[in-house]
């Protein structure tokens, strides 16, 4: 784990913060920080009890007890609830299988996917960003995406808490003639395999598993690998089957099938048997399992599957007619792909091109001492972002809707002050399908919450949607940036590290007594956040479209909305400026600006401090 850079947190550089000890492990942690936090998360609780700044007398509130997200989530699997979590997804009805008309038979398909299996082989393909998922989802998934990975080391910790795997891709490992390799036996004619050039592929992975009281499987790029494949998927799978298909192969050939009635039937269900990586499946493959098994089990007779025999030329041919009228069963319409495992808040992927987006938003492979800072909100026609002070108010069409949450899944937190949680309780999650609990693995997509609270004025609870949707697996759960002077009690805080958030203490304030906006990027920055989505409300951003703050303050994505809100609304405005001679000028004027039509709105890119010239990858 050498190669992971420590948390700029467990330094003292950091800005002086409540964050300590996590309670939730792997809610807490960004992926790719596992063995890095692993001591912490097993110390005794925080000092932060004994902190000047809590009132331990205050009165406490109704708080259910330190909660654990991988309890709270056993707790709704038991209740039945099927949309919480992937890993709940995992115990449940598999993908691709249709909802049943009460009393139809049970379809006869000789294998079960496990859901969303397709998006789920191609996130672990590309392993775009680092990928912390719980052991279950991990045995449940590598198995059908292990062809694409060659095993070049094992390393474990000392106190055997924490194994790294280092993975290549398959194509980076020459393969031999195996004549070259092997004598052959006597009268044995060499097999006609393929020989392959090493180093194709420059892709390489490590998978590091945490043993703690929750398992945690991280899967991460190594340093030293390429940032994308040079071949797709599905070129993999030509050359190598996953061992997860060929299971279902082995399972049925135990049953005594026939190799060529298995393939068959895997046959019958192309679109599943692609989405498990089995599109260049061949009988041969089938046969070499069904053989391995038949060593054993040399006198068992093979058959064809129930409604199939074999004809002799023609190979499996299924032998019984067109199902009678009577058996016809009326079937409820088919949802689309995985719709049965989504929450119903779930947004589909947007089918647009969102391109136009792409040279304002962070890019995390740059070097930077803050976060990329975007500013993002919905505006009408007379810059109000609320038709009055505390009122929520509709300003994004739906196609704006999905690119913002697209914009959130493109970030590592989304800030906004107290008066916009008070006025809002928003969820501030990604709730696009791909996204952690909708479809995707762990938190994948899922930014963080950061709420500016100086004087800890949100009364924070269970009920909070943001809290919610820590539980439920959507969306991760807030940090609260505060002031020496708020009083938070013991059992807020421990409520709130429960549920896998946390308290943020910000000591360094600005001319007006304000938390100082770059301390607060500056702790942001010490906890891992390269990219900060900055979406309102009034206050916070009338204060950052100050030419004082245009340093830090990268893009700006304003979606403007065909509407007029009145005197009455809530602006977003900077302070007026005035130039050198005195006489007004605009106060912030956005450069590379864009306006791009997205439905009934209008989405205004613009950048707001000077760019860095992109910096080519480093060579490896
Ligand atoms: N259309 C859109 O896109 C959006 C609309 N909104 C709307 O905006 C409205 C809320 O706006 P508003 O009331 O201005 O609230 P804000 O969300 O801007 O929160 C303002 C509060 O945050 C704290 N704060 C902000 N900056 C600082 C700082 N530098 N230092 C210390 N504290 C700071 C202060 O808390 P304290 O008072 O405790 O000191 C301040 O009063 C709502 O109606 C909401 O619906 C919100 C987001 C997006
Ligand atoms: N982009 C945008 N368009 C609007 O019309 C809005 N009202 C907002 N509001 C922001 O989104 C938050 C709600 O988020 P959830 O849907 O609850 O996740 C709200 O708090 C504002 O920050 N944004």
């Amino acid at each position: 784990m050498n190669d992971v850079p420590p948390r700029a947190s467990d330094s003292s550089a950091s800005a002086d913060t409540l964050r300590s000890a996590s309670v939730s492990p792997h809610e807490d942690a960004r992926a790719g920080d596992v063995v890095e936090n692993a001591d912490q998360e097993t110390q005794p609780l925080p000092d932060i009890m004994r902190d000047d700044a809590m009132d331990e007398d205050a009165p406490t509130e109704p708080v259910t007890a330190p909660i654990n997200l991988s309890s709270a989530l056993a707790k709704q699997a038991q209740q039945g609830n099927a949309y919480d979590s992937l890993s709940q997804n995992v115990t449940t009805e598999p993908s691709g299988s249709q909802p049943r008309a009460p009393g139809m038979q049970a379809a006869q398909s000789m294998f079960e996917n496990p859901p969303n299996l397709a998006r789920i082989r191609r996130v672990l393909f590309e392993c775009k960003d680092p990928i912390e998922i719980s052991l279950e989802e991990f045995e449940t998934y590598w198995p059908f995406i292990d062809n694409v990975w060659v095993k070049q080391r094992t390393n474990a910790s000392k106190e055997g808490h924490c194994t790294t795997d280092y993975y290549m891709c398959r194509l980076r490992r020459p393969t031999h003639r195996t004549s070259e390799t092997r004598p052959l036996p006597e009268g044995k004619r060499p097999r006609k395999k393929r020989v392959r050039e090493g180093g194709l592929c420059n892709f390489q992975i490590k998978v590091v598993r945490f043993d703690g009281a929750y398992t945690t499987v991280t899967i991460a790029r190594t340093p030293g690998s390429g940032s994308i494949h040079s071949h797709d998927l599905d070129y993999i799978d030509r050359v190598k089957r996953n061992s997860g298909l060929m299971e279902f192969a082995r399972r049925e050939s135990a049953k005594g099938y026939l190799p060529s009635s298995i393939y068959t039937k895997f046959q019958e269900e192309p679109d599943k048997l692609n989405e498990a990586g089995g599109r260049f499946l061949t009988v041969t493959d089938v046969r070499n399992v069904s053989a391995k098994w038949r060593i054993q089990n040399p006198e068992v007779k093979l058959i064809p599957h129930d409604g199939y025999q074999l004809v002799k030329g023609h190979g499996i041919v299924k032998s019984v007619g067109p199902v009678s009228a009577s058996e016809t069963v009326q079937t409820q319409p088919i949802p689309s792909a995985s719709s049965p495992h989504l929450p119903p808040d779930t947004l589909s992927f947007p089918n647009f091109s969102l391109d136009f987006l792409q040279p304002y938003l962070p890019n995390h492979s740059e070097k930077r001492e803050l976060p990329h800072v975007t500013l993002s909100y919905a505006s009408s026609m007379d810059s109000k972002i609320s038709l009055l002070p505390g009122m929520q108010t509709v300003l994004s069409g739906p196609e704006a809707k999905l690119m913002t949450h697209y914009l959130r899944s493109r970030h590592d937190a989304i800030l906004i002050g107290v008066g916009t949680v008070l006025a809002d309780n928003p969820g501030l999650n990604c709730r696009l399908e791909g996204a952690g609990g909708f479809g995707g693995l762990g938190r994948m997509w899922q930014p963080r919450p950061v709420v500016i609270d100086p004087m800890g004025r949100w009364p924070i609870h269970p009920d909070c949607r943001m809290l919610r949707t820590a539980v439920e697996g959507k969306g991760k759960a807030p940090w609260v940036v505060v002031s020496p002077g708020a009083q938070i009690n013991p059992q807020r805080l421990m409520m709130l590290k429960g549920y896998g958030g946390d308290f943020l203490r910000i000591v360094e304030y600005n001319q007006n007594w304000r938390l100082r906006w770059e301390a607060v990027l500056r702790a942001l920055a010490s906890e891992g956040i390269k990219s900060v989505m900055i979406e309102g409300g009034a206050t916070v951003l009338s204060e950052l479209l100050n030419p004082e703050y245009t340093n830090f303050i990268d893009s700006i994505i304003v979606t403007v909305a065909p509407t007029y809100l009145g005197r009455g609304g809530v602006s977003v405005s900077p302070d007026s400026k005035l130039d050198q001679e005195g006489k007004p000028n605009a106060a912030l004027n956005p450069r590379d600006v864009k306006w791009t039509p997205l439905g009934q709105n209008v989405i205004m890119c613009g950048n707001i401090r000077q760019r860095e010239p992109e910096r080519p990858e480093e060579p490896v």
